[in-house]
């Protein structure tokens, strides 16, 4: 690999299974590419694991399955490691940047304690509209989105019942939440967390991008099966949110590319101050 100046750790938490989020990723850090490289690491079918010495920023992708269940090595490992990034943090000046999505956000929520997550009365999946909340509208990771802005979801579970004494004590922040279901009582689940100044995690798909996400729809069951839950005249409008410059586009345009402009920030300015 070329000596690039920051390198990339890409956890695959999609457990073999065929996704669009890996491909997505790999596109939004290849737009930083003459800065950084990055290499994969494939935590579930191989309990794979980066060298925390060899590389300054992680992006955890979604994964399939129940959050709350590992099978005792890869899910051990693996907290064992954010463990170890969270206590390099706090001893060192140069920090470790960390992006948890999706399946990695909902286990991260567990892990710190600050949440529960329970399985969702039905599938959600397609374009949301995903709100900030007020420390989310001064969140950089959001900066260049509006509130509402829009998000693809895909999911079974949820992050919901936070507990609020838990994130005081951490300073930990709530900063976006699902729409208000007005005919449904439901919680509104949590969005997305600031867990540290350098770990934050999305329940949506912020790699998502239009393209992949129609190919995706290219599967005749998965296109029947949303058309079914949704309805036609939803399925409609949300094949008509996927063309919007400012909706799904400008998520995949903002969302990463800020997460990895304010840890490139970071690190260049305390690589610089140390080598000074
Ligand atoms: N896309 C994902 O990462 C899904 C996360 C989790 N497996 C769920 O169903 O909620």
């Amino acid at each position: 690999m070329p000596n690039k100046i920051i390198k990339i750790a890409l956890l695959d938490m999609y457990n073999g299974e065929p996704n669009q989020g890996m491909r997505c990723i790999i596109d939004v850090v290849n737009r930083f590419s003459p800065v950084m490289s990055f290499e994969i690491f494939d935590v579930r079918v191989k309990c794979e694991l980066p060298d925390i010495n060899k590389f300054d920023i992680y992006i955890s992708t979604g994964g399939p399955g129940n959050p709350l269940i590992g099978d005792g090595n890869w899910d051990v490992k693996y907290y064992e490691f954010i463990d170890s990034l969270n206590k390099w943090n706090n001893e060192n000046a140069i920090k470790k940047h960390v992006l948890f999505i999706c399946h990695s956000f909902q286990m991260a929520c567990l892990h710190f304690g600050l949440a529960t997550v329970t399985k969702r009365n039905d599938t959600s999946f397609g374009v949301m509209t995903i709100h900030k909340t007020k420390e989310g509208l001064v969140d950089p990771l959001f900066e260049g989105l509006a509130d509402p802005f829009y998000a693809i979801d895909s999911r079974d579970y949820q992050v919901v019942q936070p507990k609020l004494s838990i994130f005081a004590k951490k300073g930990a922040k709530i900063i976006s939440l699902e729409k208000i279901r007005d005919h449904v009582q439901y919680e509104r689940a949590i969005m997305a967390v600031r867990f540290t100044d350098y770990f934050v995690g999305t329940q949506f798909h912020p790699e998502a991008d239009p393209i992949s996400f129609v190919s995706h729809l290219r599967n005749k069951e998965a296109k029947e099966k949303i058309r079914a839950m949704k309805g036609k005249r939803k399925f409609r409008n949300m094949l008509e949110d996927l063309l919007d410059d400012d909706k799904i586009y400008r998520t995949n345009e903002t969302l990463i590319p800020n997460f990895l402009r304010i840890a490139i920030n970071d690190l260049m300015k305390t690589k610089k101050m140390l080598s000074n």
